[in-house]
């Protein structure tokens, strides 16, 4: 199992960062006070959590499906990227796709982040890439059924 370093500002309940589940955790917006979204209005939302990752592994910040469900609330940027290299506070791009006014209360868990490996690739240039079946076909090309 890798190791995250997690350096932990927020001063909610304990655990303070999250809460655990298989796949990851649940992240917590770290605000004083409620935030409220105007329809189709985003907001980037702090969460207090600065972390360390291995080489090699990347977090992505998703939205969770009873706050899309419930309020219509979104991450803009989904699946939002955390870098290796990345020491700066994790901020969350919220979204409002609902039709009424949404309100984030301080300490309520506003996304999920998983934890993925990532591949590092080198580029080589050339004049020919091999052919296939599909060869150019795509964005629905094979039709609906
Ligand atoms: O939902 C997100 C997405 C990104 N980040 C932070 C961590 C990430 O490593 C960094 C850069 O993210 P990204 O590569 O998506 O942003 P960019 O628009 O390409 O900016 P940059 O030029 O800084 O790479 O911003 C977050 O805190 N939350």
């Amino acid at each position: 199992m890798e190791i995250v370093k997690i350096l932990n500002k927020s001063t909610f309940d304990n655990p303070t960062y999250a809460t655990e589940h298989s796949s990851g955790v649940d992240l917590k917006a770290f605000i004083d006070e409620p935030i409220n979204l105007k329809p189709l209005e985003r907001k980037l939302i702090p969460t207090g959590l600065f972390i360390e990752l291995p080489i090699g592994i990347e977090a992505q910040i998703r939205p969770r499906s009873g706050m899309a469900l419930k309020k219509g609330l979104s991450i803009l940027n989904t699946p939002g990227t955390i870098d290796s290299d990345y020491r700066g506070e994790i901020g969350v791009i919220v979204v409002n796709l609902s039709n009424d006014i949404v309100t984030i209360e301080p300490g309520e868990r506003i996304c999920q982040m998983v934890f993925t490996r990532y591949e590092k690739v080198s580029f080589e240039n050339v004049n020919k890439i091999s052919e296939t079946d599909r060869g150019a076909g795509g964005f629905g090309s094979t039709g609906h059924k």
